[in-house]
């Protein structure tokens, strides 16, 4: 093992997280023992071109082997020219890109190499996050929630809290911080609440050509289409029991429910799905949470946040209101845990993603 990551203390981190909104990747420096967090450093972001993102797009649904090379190079070329800017790293985490997910059938796939990355770097890579977690019977997904654990006890928390991810899919962790560790019975549950902005994104993108509806613009002048939502909500998804996990991609009859509907009330639809998935998700937490944090760039939204707002008991707020980054928080979280992986501490549990018990999922690559 390199000294870099033998080392005991606290090490820095480096993050990298590409999304299912498919927007760039964002990187974020954490400073962590791999327990606690000590601190945060640097972050950066490289958008991906609108080009980059048309090559991702049209890879979505492909499995190793199925013509994905493109789709590779832009996840390679993107990812080392963001992550070779930061300096005196020890230890670099890289989720690479999810192109499918399907836990209950062929796994999981992240594009991108984590020998080459480590070799174009010089530094050691933890990558392949989510494979092992489902070869031992778990959902691979969401794996954040054991640094949610960590960023619970860093806000000082004394009660439940939730956060939510609010990016391509939604994702939601029940944290109990009175649970130190985060792998005790009790202390976490999470899972994939639904489809969050790429449905929006892929409407507006259809429609209008454009990558977002930034602050909700268009669906603020729209109306919810309440047969739709009613259908959508029929779906046995929503009152499965979690752990579960979703791809991308996994709700396609949502495109045809608003197909008929103006461009502002499909907007204001698809928004409306992606906050009731939430509430529906609310309801499996074990208790009320103390609040709900938001983070990813839906928090952004005000109409999905005033959504949120009215429709849940607790406070609902961005996660800058007790002092984090929203936007980097999924970096920071392949951060912390590729500092786990190192350390040989889990990174998944049964009530995380279902998997049979705790497990580090991940690969270690060296220079
Ligand atoms: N000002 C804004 N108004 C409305 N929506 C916004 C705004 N800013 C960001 N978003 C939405 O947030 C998306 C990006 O979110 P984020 O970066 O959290 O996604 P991601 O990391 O790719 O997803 P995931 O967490 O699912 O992997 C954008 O594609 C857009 O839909
Ligand atoms: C398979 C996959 O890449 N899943 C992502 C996706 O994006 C959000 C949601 O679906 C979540 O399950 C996960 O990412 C977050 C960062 C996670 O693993 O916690």
């Amino acid at each position: 093992m390199s000294k870099a990551v033998a080392k005991k203390g606290p090490v820095r981190a480096l993050g990298a997280m590409s999304g299912t909104s498919l927007d760039g990747v964002d990187a974020a420096v954490i400073v962590t023992d791999g327990l606690d967090i000590l601190g945060f450093g640097e972050s950066d972001y490289r958008e991906y071109t609108e080009e980059e993102r048309a090559v991702l797009s049209a890879a979505l649904g492909l499995w190793p082997g199925e013509g994905e090379e493109k789709a590779a190079e832009v996840v390679m070329a993107a990812h080392e020219a963001l992550l070779g800017r930061f300096r005196d790293i020890d230890l670099v985490g890289f989720h690479g890109q999810t192109l499918a997910h399907e836990p209950r059938g062929r796994g999981t796939h992240q594009v991108g190499d984590g020998d080459a990355l480590a070799t174009a770097l010089n530094l050691p890579v933890v990558w392949d996050f989510r494979s092992a977690d489902i070869e031992m019977g778990g959902e691979g997904a969401p794996l954040a929630s054991f640094y949610h654990h960590a960023c619970a006890r860093w806000i000082g928390a004394q009660g439940p809290v939730a956060f939510l991810n609010m990016g391509g899919v939604g994702n939601l962790t029940w944290v109990d911080p009175r649970i130190a560790r985060p792998e005790a019975e009790g202390a976490l549950l999470s899972f994939d609440t639904g489809p969050a902005n790429a449905p929006v994104n892929d409407l507006v993108w259809a429609r209008r050509g454009l990558a977002y509806d930034k602050d909700g613009e268009l669906a603020r002048q729209g109306e919810v289409e309440t047969g739709a939502l009613e259908l959508f909500l029929d779906d046995p998804y929503f009152s499965r029991i979690p752990p579960k996990s979703l791809d991308r991609n996994a709700f396609p009859e949502m495109m045809s429910l608003v197909r008929e509907l103006k461009d502002e009330d499909a907007a204001a639809t698809l928004m409306g799905m992606a906050a009731a998935a939430v509430l529906r998700g609310m309801e499996h937490c074990p208790e009320p949470p103390e609040m709900l944090l938001v983070t990813g760039g839906g928090r952004k939204n005000p109409v999905l946040m005033e959504m949120l707002s009215v429709s849940l008991d607790c406070p609902v707020q961005p996660v800058e209101e007790v002092g984090l980054d929203g936007d980097m928080l999924e970096a920071q979280a392949f951060g912390y845990l590729a500092v786990r992986v190192s350390r040989g501490l889990p990174t998944s549990c049964p009530s995380t993603t279902g998997v049979k018990m705790s497990v580090g999922g991940g690969k270690v690559s060296r220079p």
